[in-house]
Order: structure tokens, then sequence, then C-alpha cells
């Protein structure tokens, strides 16, 4: 299971952002490239370990949550809504602030209405900054989350989320370190 994904990710090279141990890998960067099949095993298993039949959309968060998160639209047909981290200045934008462990922003979510039911889709939780204000965001907004879906995990970020009664499926979870990648957990193993 997810054999493409386990091995990029344990031939992922790893650099330093500030003090914070970055991997470079397809999914998370789009860098060297991206082998379709990788994003169709990825999109095929989230397909198989989410029940898509009460989801209004998918919504994923600019930039690399979008190649799994369309893949996935693609294969069930349910539309997908990007969360931007430009502002388009429409009626009902809301607006969050974005930290990671090497960045900060702002992100604008439009297209969201109070009842509408969604799962996200995102590349990676790290420090869970993303997806906590993006949650609670949308839980401001009337949201329904049926589920939050990242394609890897590092670190204990994750469990941020829980504090909102949101338990992430992340389907590999790896250790970062100075030398390289190390997968430490898949989604659906003991
Ligand atoms: O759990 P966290 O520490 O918040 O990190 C996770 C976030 O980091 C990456 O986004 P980034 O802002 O780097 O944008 P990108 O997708 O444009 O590379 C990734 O896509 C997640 O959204
Ligand atoms: N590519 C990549 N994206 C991230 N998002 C949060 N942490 C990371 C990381 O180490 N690498």
């Amino acid at each position: 299971m997810l054999e493409r994904l386990k091995s990029s990710l344990i031939n992922s090279p790893v650099i330093k952002r500030g003090e914070y141990n970055y991997f470079i890998h397809p999914i998370s960067d789009g860098v060297p490239s991206i082998d379709p099949r990788l994003v169709e095993e990825i999109s095929d298993y989230i397909n198989k370990i989410t029940d898509m039949k009460r989801v209004d959309t998918i919504l994923t968060v600019e930039a690399m949550g979008i190649p799994v998160a369309n893949a996935l639209s693609l294969k069930t047909g349910i539309p997908l809504t990007i969360v931007r981290k430009r502002p388009y200045f429409l009626e009902g934008e809301v607006e969050l602030s974005q930290s990671t462990g090497y960045s900060k922003g702002v992100l604008y979510i439009n297209g969201l209405k109070r009842g509408d039911r969604i799962i996200i889709v995102d590349d990676v939780i790290s420090t869970g900054g993303t997806l906590l204000a993006l949650v609670k965001a949308l839980k401001t907004i009337g949201v329904e989350v049926l589920d939050v879906i990242s394609v890897i995990g590092r670190g204990d970020g994750y469990l941020k989320l829980k504090e909102l009664g949101v338990e992430p499926k992340i389907l590999v979870t790896i250790d970062v370190g100075e030398k390289g990648v190390e997968i430490k957990h898949v989604f659906g193993d003991q």
C-alpha cells in the first residue's frame, strides 16, 4: 500500500530553512516533477478511506495541496475549492493567519457558506499551524468539516487539531533529520 509514496519519501533530500529541517518531495514541492502514477496512488487511497457521499466540496490550500486534491476531484466529480494566499475582496471572504515551521502568511477562504460539508486535503501537516487556523476559520463560517486528510505528516502538530475535535488522517508519518527522511507510520498499519 502507498508503495510509490513510501519509496519516494525515503529518497527525499533535506535542506535547512532556518533551524527547520525541510524535506523536498514532488507532492509537497512539485520538485523535481510529479509522477502522475504517484498522485493517482494517493488520490485512489484517499477515495478508499473517506466517505465521499456527503461531501459538497474538497477543500485544499494553495499551493501544494492542489495536485492531490484536484486528482480526487476529477476521480469523484466533487468540486474543488482552493484556500488562496491572496485576497479577492469578494463578499464573505474570510481571512486567516497561517504559521508554519518556516513561514508566516495570510490565507483567504472564498466560496464556502454555512452548512457546506467539506473535507480538507493537504500535502503536509507539521506544526499543525495551517490546519488549526483553517479549521477554526471554517467553524466560524459554519462549515461542517467531515474529514481532514494530509498525505504526509511529521511531528506532533496534528495533536492541536484534536482540541477542535478533529482527528486527521495522515497517510504516511515521517521523521525528518538533517541526513534524511525516515518512515514512522503508514495509515491503516497497526
Ligand atoms: O503544519 P504546518 O507547519 O502549518 O505546515 C503545513 C503547511 O506547509 C505547507 O504549506 P506552505 O505554506 O509551505 O505552502 P506551499 O504549499 O505553497 O508550499 C503545506 O502545504 C501545508 O499547508
Ligand atoms: N516540502 C515540505 N513542505 C512542508 N510543509 C511543512 N513542512 C514541510 C517540509 O518539511 N517540507
